[in-house]
């Protein structure tokens, strides 16, 4: 089954018509796959991400989620589908006054009554869950504290908290260890690899660490320029085409880092899936 299948599909930003951000893409993702999106600054990473959430509309050629056609479905089928599918934006857009619990169960609000979502706001109904998300992202002390509060790493870690407790079968993630240290970057991506195989889910993130992609994904999608500059899985990418990729651009990891063979550095190398 797939969760995905886009053919010929052009994505344009409102307000820039004349520049497409997505060009005429190609790419089927079966359910359970596990995708890594890398490519420079511009590349199209978070319009891709924005647009297999169903929150930006294609301009044209065919987009199909869960082997339906979203944009042909009325708005309130379309509002169901979403259900299927998560976005954690790079900046999440959390209340800033709520609770770190209230934020992380506000995931469930799709599935409550508008009764038990209203009493959550004052009582949370499942703060047990909510602290369980949490700690899986080292993050349990933080329960009930205000998300203002928190430091940015934190903050993206407490969305991705939100990410474990909605039902969703695709989990879209967008730039999630822009502010995190190695060691949380490691477990952030352990975690969110751990919970999309256990649900079967689909995983595509978004991701500046060229190092930690290869890492930890088996297929690596590589836009440039609105472009899908390869589609591969890890094992075929070679250090040439990364410096193709990145060429002009200053890479968000060091040359040094890039130049060496990316399978030295993948544990386990072709064990995942
Ligand atoms: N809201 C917008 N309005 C107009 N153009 C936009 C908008 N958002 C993005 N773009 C343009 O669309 C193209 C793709 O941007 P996108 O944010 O998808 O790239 P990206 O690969 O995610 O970049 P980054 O790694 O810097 O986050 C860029 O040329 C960008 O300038």
């Amino acid at each position: 089954m797939l969760t995905y299948q886009l053919q010929e599909l052009t994505v344009r930003h409102p307000g820039a018509a004349q520049q497409a951000a997505l060009h005429s893409l190609n790419l089927s993702i079966a359910q359970g796959e596990q995708i890594a999106l890398i490519g420079p600054s511009g590349a199209g990473k978070t319009t891709l991400l924005a647009t297999l959430a169903l929150a930006q509309q294609p301009a044209s050629g065919s987009l199909q989620a869960f082997g339906v056609t979203p944009w042909q479905l009325s708005h309130s089928e379309r509002h169901r589908l979403r259900a299927q599918l998560f976005l954690a934006p790079q900046t999440p857009p959390l209340p800033p006054r709520q609770r770190v619990v209230t934020a992380v169960l506000a995931a469930r609000l799709p599935q409550w009554s508008l009764w038990r979502a209203l009493a959550s706001l004052f009582k949370p109904a499942d703060p047990e869950a909510a602290w369980q998300a949490l700690s899986r992202f080292n993050l349990g002390d933080k329960l009930y504290s205000r998300v203002d509060r928190l430091s940015g790493g934190e903050r993206q870690r407490c969305a991705l908290a939100r990410l474990l407790l909605s039902p969703a079968q695709a989990l879209l993630v967008d730039e999630p260890l822009s502010a995190l240290d190695p060691a949380l970057s490691s477990l952030t991506l352990n975690t969110l690899r751990d919970e999309a195989r256990q649900r079967n889910a689909t995983l595509i993130c978004s991701l500046h660490q060229v190092e930690l992609a290869l890492a930890h994904f088996p297929r690596i999608v590589a836009l440039r320029d609105g472009r899908i500059a390869f589609d591969l899985p890890r094992e075929q990418v070679t250090p040439a085409m990364i410096a193709t990729l990145y060429q002009g651009e200053v890479p968000a990891a060091p040359a040094a880092e890039i130049a060496i063979d990316p399978l030295a550095v993948i544990p386990g190398a072709g064990a995942c899936l």
